[in-house]
């Protein structure tokens, strides 16, 4: 590596805080779902047609400004494809990546969204300030922070609860849908127990493509209390 690139490197790794953030605020505000939901896949939008499609109404009048600067650093990560007119105008389109960061998607769960937002969270964030201290003193982060461990802080913070459900309940299945068109370790199973199987939606996917299966979920009071039932199990 060159001197030049070394410096490039370390400028961007001081700044890499920015892309998580970025993407925190792009499905918040949800413009990879209305860039994804675009009339056709190549279809591309102006940041002002977006900002035009949130759920949410923008009153500021610098957003489609803010929100082009935003879809331009997702560009440079392929979140999100860019193209620039002759004019220097930016048009977004969706990516190939663009599809498992929507929280609309075609299958509402079939989504990486959620992970995103439990990483980005505000008591993720408060953690992650507690490392050095742990590093140098002991305790996990979360413990120095918040005075507790993971499973108790979720069971004492309903929000939090529901940010961290939220996370396990779309990305597993992204994940499990390709694993159960290639794994053949469950066709001799007869019961199967998901220990931490958070709200069943693994055993639930598991069960529903065996029906031979009899699942039993696992996990603690604060998470079962929020399952739902599983069909055709007891
Ligand atoms: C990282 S999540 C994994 C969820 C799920 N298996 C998945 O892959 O998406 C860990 C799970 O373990 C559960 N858990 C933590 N401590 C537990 C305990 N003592 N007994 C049962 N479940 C526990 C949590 O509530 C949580 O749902």
């Amino acid at each position: 590596m060159d001197e030049e690139a070394a410096c490039a490197r370390a400028l961007q790794i001081c700044c890499s805080s920015i892309f998580p953030f970025t993407i925190k605020t792009a499905i918040e505000l949800r413009l990879l779902d209305v860039i994804a939901e675009a009339e056709s896949p190549a279809a591309a939008l102006y940041p002002a047609q977006i900002v035009a499609q949130l759920p949410a109404a923008a009153d500021n009048p610098e957003a489609a400004d803010m929100v082009d600067r935003l879809l331009r650093l997702l560009a440079s990560y392929g979140v999100v494809t860019c193209t620039t007119e002759a004019a220097g105008s930016r048009k977004y389109s969706a990516a190939p990546v663009t599809k498992y960061l929507v929280k609309n998607g075609d299958d509402g769960a079939s989504s990486m969204a959620n992970l995103a937002l439990l990483h980005q969270d505000r008591v993720a964030v408060a953690t992650w300030d507690q490392m050095k201290d742990s590093v140098l003193h002991g305790g996990l982060p979360l413990q120095n922070a918040f005075g507790m461990l993971m499973f108790e802080q979720l069971g004492s913070d309903a929000r939090l609860n529901k940010v961290f459900n939220d996370a396990m309940g779309g990305y597993f299945v992204v994940l499990m849908k390709q694993l159960l068109q290639v794994y053949q370790g469950f066709d001799d199973v007869n019961v199967l127990v998901d220990v931490g199987g958070n709200a069943g939606g693994t055993l639930r996917m598991i069960t529903s493509e065996r029906p031979h299966i009899r699942g039993i979920n696992f996990d603690v009071p604060h998470v079962i209390s929020q399952a739902p039932p599983i069909p055709g199990q007891a």
